[in-house]
């Protein structure tokens, strides 16, 4: 917004404060040396004044660069760059350090070529442009002392054509500047616009209400039940046109319960977090909160009072006090070491050097993918949210450190209404219901309950879920008897 504002600022600026009274101005010596009764010296000015005018959209970098074959005004390499430096472990890991480092090196070059052109082509015009001004200047000049010399004009005449040319011609140097600032304001200015009038797809109501938990019925579990009722969504609009989404789904979470989703990968688990933060409204069905459809409270609140842990959690290139306390931006020390060892992430702050002012770097880069994860957990406990949802939530960690994030998110959560997402059967077994999704015979792919039960009914019933069991415990235990057998063979 402050690029749009100062956009209109600049084209107001250039428009009122340079072009407009340039011209005038124009208009006006024109009119007073016509009255001088010197009509050649008139027209030698209006020439050279309307010369520079006219070459003024040329000399305008953006013009130039539009007649240029795909270019662009910015540096083509900087977005590449910044790819390849995010990615590094990945370029290193395939050995393409020659490779970017060659693609790299061509856009530069294809960079500068254009960019030694544009000089060129520039250079150019405004010699032509000074030209014109110079000669017009000149000419006037000759006109007047020819005029002063044969009687038509008196001295006088000759210092003040000579005073109003030189006041003239100032502004008119700037004009080609001025000129590239009007454009370049009028394209962000129509991106600006753009931006503004690009539909919002989740709109709070007019009548919208904050979503308020208190403290007390926290505690007391009356707030935080959450339930789905025929909800159906699909992803539309995307590039990739309209794929995935959820069919019918139904399920409660009372006040405190916890609820699992499990499935297959692409079932939707991650679309029924999606909605109920409402990043998009669902097609068909409800969502409610508390009794209240989530569509009547502000988007705000409501995020306010759910907290996310994620599979990816992206860090601020800050220190690890701002990333934890980013869930509660006025918290304590103290209460930023709670969090963090409540995350299982007491020890590893402790063995910093610069404990919570240790920086992460970009992204996090610097921390384990565990880390970066623990930091999201207590980022989220921080938060002290009335919902929790966990998605894929401890998928990094070893099974010690996993089991004793679990065991403190249980003790943390235990008032708190938590929805899990999970991989690893072993981290939901003591969920209230578990539910499994899956694409079974929904059309489009759309993600659809297959199961539901608590672990021991889902077992019972010898479906998907204890297939999905049967297989993890035989991996684990196969992976256990595999690896003592190896260190059997190593004695
Ligand atoms: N923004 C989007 N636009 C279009 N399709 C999407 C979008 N996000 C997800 N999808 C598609 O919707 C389906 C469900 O995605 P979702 O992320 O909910 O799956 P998931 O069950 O959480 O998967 P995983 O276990 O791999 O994380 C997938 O087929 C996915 O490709």
């Amino acid at each position: 917004m402050d690029r749009g504002s100062n956009s209109i600022e600049s084209v107001v600026n250039t428009v009122v404060f340079t072009l407009f009274p340039t011209i005038i101005e124009a208009l006006v010596v024109t009119a007073i040396f016509f009255k001088l009764g010197t009509p050649w010296i008139a027209i030698t000015t209006l020439a050279t004044v309307i010369a520079p005018i006219t070459s003024c959209p040329v000399r305008s970098s953006s013009l130039i660069y539009s007649y240029l074959p795909n270019h662009s005004l910015s540096s083509p390499d900087s977005r590449s760059a910044v790819d390849i430096l995010i990615n590094y472990e990945t370029v290193k890991m395939f050995g393409m350090e020659q490779e970017e480092a060659s693609t790299y090196a061509a856009l530069q070059k294809a960079y500068q070529d254009i960019y030694i052109w544009f000089r060129l082509t520039r250079n150019a015009i405004s010699l032509g442009q000074d030209a014109i001004k110079s000669i017009g200047l000149g000419s006037a000049m000759v006109l007047a002392a020819i005029g002063a010399a044969h009687g038509n004009l008196t001295p006088g005449d000759f210092v003040l054509i000579n005073a109003y040319a030189a006041q003239l011609f100032g502004p008119l140097f700037s004009l080609g500047s001025t000129y590239r600032t009007l454009t370049q304001a009028a394209t962000d200015l129509e991106k600006c616009v753009n931006l503004l009038t690009e539909p919002i797809t989740v709109q709070d109501d007019a009548n919208a209400k904050p979503f308020e938990v208190e403290e007390e019925a926290l505690v007391e579990k009356r707030v935080g039940d959450v339930r789905f009722e025929n909800v159906s969504f699909k992803y539309h609009g995307t590039e990739r046109g309209s794929s995935g989404g959820l069919r019918n789904i139904s399920f409660h979470v009372a006040p405190g319960r916890m609820v699992a989703f499990v499935g297959a990968s692409g079932a939707g688990k991650s679309t029924i977090i999606r909605l109920l933060l409402r990043f998009y409204d669902v097609d068909s069905g409800s969502v409610f909160i508390d009794g209240e459809n989530v569509r009547n409270y502000s988007q705000e609140s409501l995020r306010k009072q759910i907290g996310v842990v994620a599979q990816d959690t992206i860090l601020f290139n800050r220190s690890l006090r701002f990333n934890i306390s980013y869930g509660k931006p006025d918290a304590c020390d103290a209460e930023i070491y709670d969090a963090a060892r409540s995350a299982a992430l007491g020890d590893f702050v402790d063995s910093l050097p610069l404990k919570l002012d240790t920086i992460v770097g970009e992204r996090g880069v610097r921390l384990s993918g565990g880390e970066r994860q623990r930091v999201g957990c207590a980022r989220c406990l921080i938060k002290a949210p009335a919902i929790v949802l966990l998605d894929e939530a401890s998928s990094s960690l070893d099974t010690q450190t996993e089991r004793e994030m679990q065991a403190n998110l249980r003790e943390v959560c235990k008032n708190r209404t938590t929805i899990v997402i999970a991989h690893r059967l072993s981290t939901i077994m003591m969920a209230d219901e578990i539910i499994v999704l899956g694409t079974d015979g929904a059309e489009e792919g759309l993600g659809t309950v297959v199961e539901r039960g608590s672990h021991a009914e889902l077992i019972r019933q010898k479906g998907s879920y204890a297939e999905m069991w049967d297989l993890q415990t035989s991996f684990d235990n196969g992976e256990l008897s595999e690896a003592s057998e190896v260190k059997d063979s190593k004695k």
